[in-house]
């Protein structure tokens, strides 16, 4: 796959500020999704862990976490994706008194990770067949939490699947919660927020505290590579 061309920053901190996520139209073809859908149980692929969802009341589906050295595909994502990220993230931490800034490439981030004890990749392809979901959650790892995260859709919806939708869930101090669906198609990559973000209220900036996950697949199969760029304990 050539170097995907990372977004620009304030594209993304524009649309996360308006819709509480980012799409990133066709960042994989359908070449580099079939590749690494095909990885989930190619053989060749190594992974450090596999995740039976219903076994911990995740949800119902499968995930595998990549071991290092992440597949070359996998690393350049997360190499390529997270400066902007990363300057979304600084923005961010300006708005909240009490955040972390962030380094200016990967792997400054992932050295800070590895100090803080967390060692383990996080990157992971997920696979749900019919009746498959994944119930919302934060993908929180150690102390050490980037701010943002993307998941990849490797499979087309209407042909591969269908149902599946990609929900996110905005709370926000005295309001009931917002749920949004993300439409995606294959190739397209959703960016959103781990945990919370920030958002302007009648004074300044608070914090909306985000969850994600996956309404029920109806029909097929739906793979998705996820990227998380902090490492876990
Ligand atoms: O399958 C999806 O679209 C969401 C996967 C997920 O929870 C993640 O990438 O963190
Ligand atoms: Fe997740």
């Amino acid at each position: 796959m050539s170097a995907i061309p990372p977004p620009p920053a304030d594209a993304i901190l524009s649309a996360l500020d308006r819709d509480g996520h980012a799409v990133l139209p066709a960042l994989l073809d359908a070449d580099a999704c079939a590749t690494v859908a095909a990885m989930f149980d190619d053989g060749a692929t190594a992974f450090r862990s596999t995740v039976i969802m219903a076994r911990h009341g995740y949800g119902q589906g499968e995930y595998r976490y990549f071991a290092r050295p992440l597949p070359d595909m996998v690393q350049q994502l997360r190499e390529t994706l997270y400066p902007p990220l990363a300057a979304v993230a600084n923005v961010w931490a300006d708005r909240l008194a009490g955040l972390r800034h962030w380094p200016a490439d990967h792997t400054a981030l992932a050295a800070e990770c590895a100090a803080a004890g967390q060692t383990r990749p996080t990157p992971l392809l997920l696979r749900y067949g019919p009746g498959d979901h994944n119930r919302l959650h934060q993908d929180v790892y150690g102390d050490l939490v980037f701010p943002l995260q993307l998941a990849v859709l490797l499979d087309a919806p209407g042909r591969d699947f269908e149902g599946g939708e990609f929900v996110l869930v905005e709370g926000r101090a005295r309001m009931q919660s917002r749920a949004r669906v993300v439409p995606l198609r294959r190739g397209d990559a959703v960016v959103f927020p781990v945990r919370d973000r920030p958002v302007a209220s009648a004074r300044g900036w608070s914090k909306a505290v985000m969850r994600h996950g996956v309404a029920d697949i109806r029909y097929g199969q739906r793979r998705t590579l996820g990227i998380i760029f902090h490492d876990a304990r």
